[in-house]
């Protein structure tokens, strides 16, 4: 007897866009599995930001379903959604304050009130990263691109997300501290119940990260759109 397929985290079928009347992505259908890992693949300009933003229920369906765990997006309430299916945006939005301001503010949320804050997790995470544990006294207006982007990936990382849905995640980062962040998000998906979508324009990394890969061309041609598993 084979074992089953379990059932995917993330599931969306029929997804299409346009953008000023030029189609994107065309009847788009993906599943993401617990500890899989999809590299989003295509030139600039296909629409693999707007697929993320999709996926993460930041743009609105032109057409299709997205499902979390089976259920449709759109009858979970978003901020709930948005907590278990979480964006990296290439550039993301700081606020003011310190780092560690930045980490604690969304423990706040009504959202994540069964959540607690662990400053020692957060230090543990930026050394993990590469940096001091000192990093959470600085000011968030001082920060270099790189620098905001750490934050943003440890605060998603505190707030344990489902699924994370990561946008060029570590574009503005030297190489080593890109694959320190590899490395801890690896041993993040190692924990059952969680996988990741990362767009990411280096062939390199997306060959060390991705279980399975999306070419956004290839679904702009109807029913070719499909994950696939790359060779182990
Ligand atoms: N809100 C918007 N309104 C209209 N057009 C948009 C909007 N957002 C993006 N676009 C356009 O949609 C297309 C796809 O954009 P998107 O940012 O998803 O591409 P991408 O594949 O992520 O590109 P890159 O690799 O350069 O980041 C682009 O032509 C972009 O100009």
């Amino acid at each position: 007897m084979t074992a089953e397929a379990p059932v995917p985290l993330l599931r969306a079928e029929g997804l299409s866009r346009h953008v000023e009347g030029r189609p994107l992505w065309q009847r788009l259908r993906l599943e993401l599995r617990e500890s899989e890992r999809l590299a989003v693949v295509g030139p600039s300009g296909s629409g693999k930001t707007l697929l993320l933003r999709a996926l993460a229920g930041l743009d609105v369906l032109e057409h299709g379903v997205v499902y979390l765990d089976e259920r449709p997006q759109t009858r979970w309430a978003m901020p709930d959604f948005r907590s278990r299916v979480m964006y990296l945006p290439q550039r993301p939005a700081l606020g003011t304050g310190t780092v560690l301001d930045e980490l604690r503010q969304p423990f706040s949320l009504k959202v994540h009130a069964g959540k607690q804050f662990n400053k020692a997790r957060a230090a543990e995470l930026l050394v993990a990263l590469g940096r001091p544990a000192s990093f959470l006294t600085l000011n968030l207006s001082t920060l270099s691109g790189g620098e905001q982007q750490t934050v943003a990936l440890i605060r998603a990382l505190l707030l344990d997300p489902a699924v994370l849905l990561l946008d060029e995640a570590t574009a503005s980062l030297d190489p080593e501290a890109a694959r320190l962040a590899e490395a801890e998000l690896l041993r993040w998906n190692e924990v059952p119940g969680r996988a990741l979508i990362w767009v990411s324009h280096d062939p390199a990394q997306r060959e060390r990260i991705a279980t399975h890969h999306l070419d956004i061309q290839r679904v702009s041609v109807p029913a070719q759109a499909t994950t696939e598993r790359l060779p182990a």
